[in-house]
């Protein structure tokens, strides 16, 4: 079990100041060299600080925390199931650093205090984790143990769908191949049914 803040899910520690931009446009400038590029021709001539910028972006989950995103937790004495499915979900595979897009589903029981959460903020949550370099199973299980650490409910569902570029523009290039993970935790992993339920209500059956 993970422990939060400080805890052992951070495979990268976040880092308070964001990403090294001119860094990045030094490395960048490098690559276009080595890829026999004229990085200081008109097209190219601003793509170091493009990449820089867009990185910054790309990697903003490095610098911040589920905690920072799960503000919003109130009591509204409901105690069944919040599912939200198809969130639209970008992240970057950390073995070729491109991109792996699809989508990600959610759902939680709250615990017997009926805390829950704002929606909005399950979708920050899986941005959080997204932009950073991640695998897909990493990522997955990332965003289950941040909701039962900080939302603390009975059980917690998340299945991600993904289509990997690594997989389709280069490599085995197999376009359409999706890759689906899945994390449980608490009632989802100890009871089918509940489970079953959820599976169900994610793939559009009753
Ligand atoms: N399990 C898992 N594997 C991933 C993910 N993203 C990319 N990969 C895989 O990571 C593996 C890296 O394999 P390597 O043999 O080190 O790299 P490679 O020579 O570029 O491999 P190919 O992609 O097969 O050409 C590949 O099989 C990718 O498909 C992910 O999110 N989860
Ligand atoms: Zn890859």
């Amino acid at each position: 079990m993970s422990t939060g803040a400080g805890g052992d899910i951070f495979t990268t520690e976040p880092s308070a100041a964001g990403v090294d931009q001119p860094r990045i446009e030094k490395a960048v400038r490098e690559i276009l060299l080595a890829i026999g590029e004229d990085p200081d021709r008109d097209g190219l001539v601003d793509t170091p600080a493009r990449v820089a910028r867009a990185y910054q972006e790309q990697f903003a989950g490095l610098s911040q925390r589920p905690e920072e995103v799960l503000t919003t937790v109130f009591e509204a004495g409901h105690d069944e199931m919040v599912l939200v499915k198809d969130i639209e979900m970008y992240s970057t595979c950390e073995h070729h650093l491109v991109p792996f897009h699809g989508s990600a589903h959610i759902g939680y029981i709250p615990n017997t205090n009926g805390q829950i959460t704002g929606l909005s903020k399950l979708a920050r949550l899986v941005d959080v984790f997204a932009r950073r370099p991640q695998v897909q199973e990493r990522l997955t299980t990332e965003i289950a143990d941040a909701l039962m650490d900080y939302l603390d409910p009975r059980g917690v569902i998340v299945v991600i769908e993904a289509e990997h570029l690594c997989m389709t523009m280069r490599g085995v290039r197999k376009p359409g191949a999706k890759t689906v993970t899945s994390a449980v935790r608490g009632v989802f992993a100890k009871r089918d049914r509940t489970r079953a339920e959820a599976m169900s209500l994610i793939i559009g059956h009753s």
